[in-house]
């Protein structure tokens, strides 16, 4: 029975390269990295792939603009050394953080894959056997963050899902400074929202928020389009008629529609019936598995431990190896956008 804190071999042997090289860079300092090129925008900053002069290693280093006192950016740099201690093949690794004038950075693994939301944007859909093993990434990084340092992740959705060319799935941007999440929580800014209803109603909200909204993103990357209001089955067989295997390059305008101002959107998530997957085009498991993610209320709703024994999480937990995903990755950044 694979625990989702175990490792495989290839794992630990993957963890321990990249201790290795942590202690190579040794302490951070802002001289030492030079920009190569920009990887992403969005949660509250931009990211960028870097070079560590000394030692050569490309990193990926996320800046957050932040303009807070002396103070509060001293105990937001105590706070994310916790990520020193956040080691799971789910979880993308950290090299430090440190702060300059009103920068934040926070240096981490550089996952050649990119981002999620990047992929989709280059492909009309993902196929649901890779968003089999996405979930299993997601769920054993969720368990790992809550068992192990007793945070959920505050996060999820499809841009802060990383993959890279070995076929790896890891989870970044989660919640572990509580003062950094105070000192951004007025920044949002974005058109659409994967917060779960009982956190956009102000409720109490936690791990089960996590579980909405990796529902959420499952449909949006097995549609190909952000999931509300959601697609009709007219829209869906549509998208579908195209490309029914959904892995050629993304024509223009696919998926995109009159998008609801956030607002609105936020008040469907809230009032109306949450999106869910066709039966024609999906799996019967899989189409349970994110209608137990998107059920509104908290009570009704999947958690944690239900899912971990969910017939298309089990379908994919016993898959060990990363080859269909390196081998689905590599045909994608082969594509050009
Ligand atoms: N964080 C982050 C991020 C965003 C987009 C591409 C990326 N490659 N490696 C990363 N850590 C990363």
């Amino acid at each position: 029975e694979f625990n989702q804190l175990d490792c495989t071999d290839k794992q630990k042997d993957r963890m321990e390269e990249f201790f290795k090289s942590k202690r190579a860079v040794g302490e951070l300092k802002q001289d030492d990295l030079v920009n190569i090129c920009e990887l992403g925008q969005g949660n509250g900053g931009v990211v960028w792939k870097v070079r560590h002069k000394p030692t050569e290693k490309i990193m990926a280093r996320k800046l957050i603009y932040l303009e807070v006192k002396p103070a509060l950016k001293t105990q937001i740099i105590r706070e994310l050394k916790v990520l020193h201690q956040c080691n799971s093949p789910y979880i993308v690794g950290f090299y430090g953080a440190f702060a300059v004038e009103a920068q934040i950075s926070i240096c981490m693994e550089y996952m050649d894959g990119g981002s999620l939301d990047l992929i989709l944007k280059k492909v009309m859909r993902i196929p649901e056997h890779i968003l089999g093993k996405i979930t299993v990434a997601v769920l054993r990084g969720l368990s790992y963050l809550r068992e192990r340092h007793r945070i959920m992740h505050r996060d999820i959705k499809p841009s802060n899902i990383l993959v890279n060319h070995q076929g790896e799935i890891k989870l970044c941007d989660f919640g572990v400074s509580a003062q950094l999440i105070d000192s951004t929580l007025h920044t949002f800014i974005g058109t659409r929202s994967y917060m779960s209803p009982e956190r956009l109603e102000g409720a109490h909200y936690g791990v089960m928020s996590d579980i909405w909204s990796l529902g959420l993103s499952l449909v949006e990357m097995a549609v190909g389009r952000y999931p509300i209001p959601p697609p009709s089955s007219q829209d869906i067989d549509d998208l579908f008629k195209e490309d029914p295997h959904g892995n050629r390059p993304r024509p223009e305008g696919y998926g995109c529609h009159k998008g609801l101002a956030i607002f609105e959107l936020m008040e469907w998530i809230v009032n109306e019936t949450p999106p869910n997957l066709c039966r024609s085009h999906f799996s019967a498991e899989f189409c349970d598995f994110v209608d137990r993610c998107l059920k509104k209320s908290t009570t009704e709703r999947a958690d944690l431990n239900t899912l971990l024994h969910h017939s298309f999480y089990k379908r994919y937990e016993t898959e060990s190896d990363n080859q269909d995903v390196s081998s689905w990755i590599r045909q994608v950044c082969r594509m050009d956008t």
